[in-house]
């Protein structure tokens, strides 16, 4: 007997069939065949949810909780939320997070993740879900742009992340490194978090802006960290005009003015200095770009990108790290695999040690597109106005792509090259991390560093949950580790 339609079986039928694959086709890893993953149905195999819809559109099911309740579980414990509802009501799903009531469906599934990296920049808009960001890094950030401005920006900058210029910051990278860790306790416990943010903030000033006056470099060093560092509260205080003369709005503010004086005189110097040819930090590649460049970019573009690089390039990178130093103390094989690769000068293993915590903790949890208009996901049309948000804790914790998704296996990436719908804690397409391959060099110079000087013990039982802050998710009690000398 046919059973009776509700209003929502459209909608089961279409999620079914796109989560599905074809019976016997794998992934790259060599997994099952994924009609068979548990997300892509709800218990009993009913996704329970009331029917969405957006401009008259119906969207995928999801829960019924207030807006506002929805917004602050998913910004608080996306690792947790976003499993949750997958289980509930299968992917797509659909969350109403926004303040303008515009819905949000999560995706995960290969094809659909495929489709939304794949779609054009010019319909895929990424700028706008960063907003928030606008006081801090300034109109002209790369983060906040879309479309052709965004398109110009990224050739610009994009040559500054060559694979040449990636080794040669690399020198520079290690030096910073050496000099930091020096500074770090011989033994004992620490909250590595802590210490590996102080590691990439220098990391990131000094390959962004060189070393042309250390004494420059050293007073807006807390003034910089302050600033890049703030929290939610005091970003969403700095775009409410009267807040901004109240403290600790105030003191925001005055720490950009300051900041913004610094580059401007930084970049100033950098177009006259004779030297500039053989300068090899970023500023300075960056200025020799644009004076060869008809379109080259302005002071006040080229303060906000600098302003973006320092805030994008060095809490994700201390976080990253600060999850593979409590991967590597509670597994000690793995740790001294490292160790014998790094004797032997190998970097094969650690790639793979990395790509594994990016994977298992990625740092960033989803990424976002509001579509400008129309565009077919995963076989399903969505209208104009609707954001689509390719979870990458989901992808990353899918048992068809990755057997024992929880389980911590480096093992799984020796040999492989993940696919970029598989694996992307860097996001993707056009939008994808303009930094990614500096963040891997850094990532493996730190573990070479540390493990060199290091045996990483856990404590207790090594775990910690993941914590939310700004976008990025952090160790809950930042990473506590013993160090042991080696
Ligand atoms: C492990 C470290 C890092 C992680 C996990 C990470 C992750 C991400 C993610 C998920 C995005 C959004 C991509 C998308 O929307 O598809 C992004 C964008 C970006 N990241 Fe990173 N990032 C890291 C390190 C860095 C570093 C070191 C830099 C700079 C040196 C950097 C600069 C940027 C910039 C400028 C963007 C905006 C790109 C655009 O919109 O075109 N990131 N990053």
């Amino acid at each position: 007997m046919r059973p009776r339609l509700n209003p929502i079986d459209d909608d089961e039928v279409a999620i079914a069939v796109n989560v599905r694959r074809p019976a016997g086709v794998t992934g790259v890893h060599g997994r099952a065949d994924r009609g068979s993953e548990p997300a892509a149905v709800g218990p009993g195999g009913s996704y329970g949810g009331r029917m969405i819809s957006d401009a008259g559109h119906r969207l995928p099911p999801g829960p019924r909780a207030p807006r506002l309740l929805q917004a602050v579980l998913a910004l608080a414990a996306p690792a947790a939320v976003f499993p949750a509802a997958a289980r509930r009501y299968g992917v797509p799903f659909t969350l109403d997070l926004m303040p303008r009531g515009r819905k949000v469906v999560a995706v995960s599934e290969p094809a659909q993740v495929k489709d939304v990296f794949a779609g054009s920049p010019s319909v895929f808009h990424a700028g706008k879900g960063n907003d928030l960001l606008r006081p801090l890094l300034g109109d002209h950030s790369l983060l906040l742009q879309d479309g052709d401005e965004h398109a110009r920006a990224r050739r610009l900058l994009a040559p500054a992340f060559g694979r040449r210029e990636i080794a040669g910051y690399r020198e520079l990278v290690e030096e910073v490194t050496a000099e930091q860790l020096s500074r770090w306790p011989r033994s004992g416990r620490v909250r590595a978090h802590v210490l590996l943010n102080q590691l990439t903030l220098e990391v990131i000033l000094r390959v962004v802006f060189g070393v042309t006056d250390s004494a420059r470099l050293d007073r807006m060093r807390p003034i910089v960290a302050r600033a890049v560092d703030a929290g939610p509260i005091v970003m969403i205080g700095l775009g409410i005009g009267p807040l901004r003369r109240l403290w600790p709005w105030s003191r925001e503010v005055r720490d950009l003015e300051t900041i913004h004086e610094f580059l401007g005189e930084e970049i100033e110097a950098a177009r006259r200095d004779p030297a500039l040819e053989k300068r090899r930090d970023l500023l300075a590649l960056l200025v020799r770009a644009s004076a060869s460049d008809a379109q080259g970019l302005s002071d006040a573009e080229l303060r906000d990108q600098l302003m973006t690089l320092v805030a994008a390039g060095h809490e994700t990178t201390a976080t990253a790290m600060a999850w593979s130093m409590l991967e590597l103390a509670r597994h000690p094989r793995v740790q001294e695999r490292c160790v014998a690769e790094i004797a032997g000068d190998g970097s094969e293993y650690l790639d793979a040690v990395l790509k594994e915590v990016l994977r298992l903790h990625p740092v960033v949890p989803m990424v976002m597109r509001e579509l400008q208009e129309p565009a077919t996901i995963g076989g399903r049309t969505y209208p104009r106005g609707v954001t689509v948000s390719p979870s990458i804790v989901l992808a990353h914790r899918s048992p068809g792509t990755y057997p024992s998704p929880g389980d911590f296996d480096p093992g799984r990436f020796l040999g492989e090259v993940p696919t970029p719908t598989e694996w992307l804690p860097f996001g993707g397409g056009a939008r994808r991390c303009i930094g990614a391959s500096f963040a891997m060099m850094e990532g493996e110079v730190i573990l070479r560093q540390l493990l060199e000087r290091y045996r990483l013990e856990p404590v207790g039982g090594g775990r910690e949950w993941p914590r939310s802050r700004n976008v990025t998710l952090y160790p809950w009690r930042r990473a506590r580790v013993d160090l042991r000398p080696r």
